[in-house]
C-alpha cells in the first residue's frame, strides 16, 4: 500500500480523494444551476444547453472509461469499467434520448450545437489522463463524474422538483441503481496501491474534475459559447 497511509490508517483513500473536492462541491449544491433544477425555476434554456452538451460530454465519457477498464491491472476493475462504458453510460443515454425528445432536440440539433468549450476543456482533460496518466490516475480523474453526481442526486431527490423533466433527471442520479454503480467504483479506489507521489497527482486530478463539474453547470447557467 502506499507509503503514507500510515499515517492515516483510518481513512480510506476516496475519503482523501473527496477531501480534495469537498469545497467546490459545497459550491456545486448552492450553483443556481442546481438551485433552479431543485425549485422548478431553472430556464429551459439552460436545461436544454446541458443536455446537449452532456451528450457530447457522455461520448468522450464513455471513451475514457474504455481507457482504463483497458489500462486496469485488476481483472475484476476491468470488467467493473468496461461494464460500465458500455451499460452505465447507456442508463444515462436513455434518459438524455427521452429529455432531448421531450424537449424537442434532434440528433442533428446536437451535432449542430458542436461541443462547447467548457465540455471541450474538461473532455480533453479527462481523455489525456486517462490515456497518458497512470491507471490509478485514471480512475481519480474519472471519479467526480460518478460521485458528485451520486452526492447531488441524494441531496436533491428527497424534495425532487415540481418540473416533471427536472424531477426525472434528480430521480436518475438519486437512485439506487446508480447509487449500486457508483459504490463499485469507490470499491475499486479504495483497493488502489498507490505510492505517496501518485496519491499526490490522484488527489490534484480529483480535485481538477470536481472543479470541472462546477464549471460543467455554470456554462449551461451562462450558456457560454465560443467568444470567438
Ligand atoms: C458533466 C457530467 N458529469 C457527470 C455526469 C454523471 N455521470 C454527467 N452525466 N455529466
Amino acid at each position: 500500500m502506499s507509503t503514507d497511509t500510515a499515517a492515516e490508517p483510518d481513512t480510506s483513500f476516496s475519503q482523501r480523494l473527496w477531501r480534495e473536492g469537498e469545497p467546490t462541491y459545497r459550491q456545486i449544491l448552492t450553483h443556481p444551476f442546481l438551485l433552479g433544477l431543485a425549485d422548478g425555476t431553472l430556464p429551459r434554456e439552460a436545461f436544454r444547453y446541458f443536455v446537449v452538451q452532456d451528450s457530447h460530454y457522455l461520448r468522450a465519457y464513455s471513451r475514457c472509461l474504455a481507457l482504463v477498464a483497458g489500462r486496469s491491472p485488476v481483472e475484476d476493475a476491468v470488467r467493473t469499467f468496461a461494464l460500465h462504458a458500455a451499460n452505465a453510460v447507456d442508463v444515462e443515454r436513455e434518459l438524455h434520448a427521452s429529455l432531448l425528445g421531450e424537449l424537442g432536440i434532434t440528433e442533428a440539433d446536437v451535432e449542430d450545437a458542436g461541443v462547447a468549450p467548457t465540455t471541450l476543456a474538461y473532455t480533453s482533460y479527462l481523455t489525456s489522463v486517462c490515456a497518458t496518466g497512470s491507471w490509478a490516475e485514471g480512475v481519480a480523474a474519472v471519479l467526480p463524474c460518478y460521485w458528485v453526481y451520486r452526492e447531488v442526486g441524494r441531496t436533491l431527490v428527497e424534495r425532487s422538483s415540481p418540473d416533471p423533466l427536472y424531477a426525472r433527471w434528480i430521480a436518475t442520479y438519486g437512485s439506487p441503481e446508480f447509487d449500486a454503480v457508483v459504490d463499485q467504483v469507490l470499491t475499486v479506489t479504495d483497493a488502489l496501491d498507490v505510492s505517496a507521489t501518485e496519491q499526490a497527482r490522484c488527489r490534484e486530478h480529483f480535485a481538477v474534475t470536481t472543479r470541472y463539474e462546477w464549471m460543467f453547470w455554470d456554462a449551461a447557467w451562462r450558456q457560454y459559447a465560443w467568444p470567438v
